[in-house]
C-alpha cells in the first residue's frame, strides 16, 4: 500500500520509528515531514497529508502529534477524510472495521512506542467490513466521498 505519514515536532521522533516499520511491513511511505524535531505547528502538516488522501494518491495515512488531538482535528476538516485518533490497537482496528478510517492519529506523549507499532500494524491490516456500517459512515459526511 501507499502510506502517507506527518507530525509535528512532539510526534517526530515517533514518526522516524514508524516509518521504517511501515516499510518493513512491504507498504511504500511517503514522508510529509517535519526533517527535524525544531518546533512548528501540527496543521502545516495535518492538511497536506491530509489533502493528498482526499485526492487518492495514498491509500491511507498516519499523523502523530503530542496529544493526537490537534493532527486529528486538522485532518477531520478535510471532505472524505476520516481520522482516528487511536491509543491501543484495538481502537486502530475498530476504526477501520466499523468507521472506514483512513487516517490514524496517534498521541506520541501519551503512547509506547511497541503499542504504536501494534496500533499502526491493526490499522493497516484490517478492512472496512460494510453491511450495517456503510450506511452509517455516509451519514458523517453525506455525499463526501
Ligand atoms: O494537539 C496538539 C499537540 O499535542 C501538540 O503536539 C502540542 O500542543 C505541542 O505542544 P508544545 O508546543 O508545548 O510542544
Amino acid at each position: 500500500m501507499k502510506i502517507a505519514i506527518g507530525s509535528d515536532h512532539a510526534g517526530f521522533d515517533l514518526k522516524e520509528s514508524l516509518k521504517k516499520y511501515i516499510e518493513s511491513m512491504g507498504n511504500e511511505v511517503t514522508d510529509f515531514g517535519p526533517e527535524t524535531d525544531a518546533r512548528t505547528d501540527y496543521p502545516d502538516y495535518a492538511h497536506p497529508v491530509a489533502e493528498a488522501v482526499q485526492k487518492g494518491e495514498f491509500d491511507l495515512a498516519v499523523l502523530i502529534c503530542g496529544s493526537g488531538n490537534g493532527i486529528n482535528m486538522s485532518a477531520n476538516k478535510h471532505q472524505g477524510i476520516r481520522a482516528a485518533l487511536c491509543w491501543e490497537p484495538e481502537l486502530a482496528a475498530l476504526a477501520r472495521q466499523h468507521n472506514n478510517a483512513n487516517v490514524l492519529s496517534l498521541p506520541a506523549r501519551f503512547i509506547e512506542e511497541q503499542t504504536a507499532k501494534d496500533c499502526v500494524k491493526a490499522f493497516l491490516t484490517n478492512e472496512f467490513e460494510g453491511g450495517r456500517h456503510a450506511a452509517r459512515v455516509e451519514k458523517i459526511a453525506p455525499g463526501s466521498d
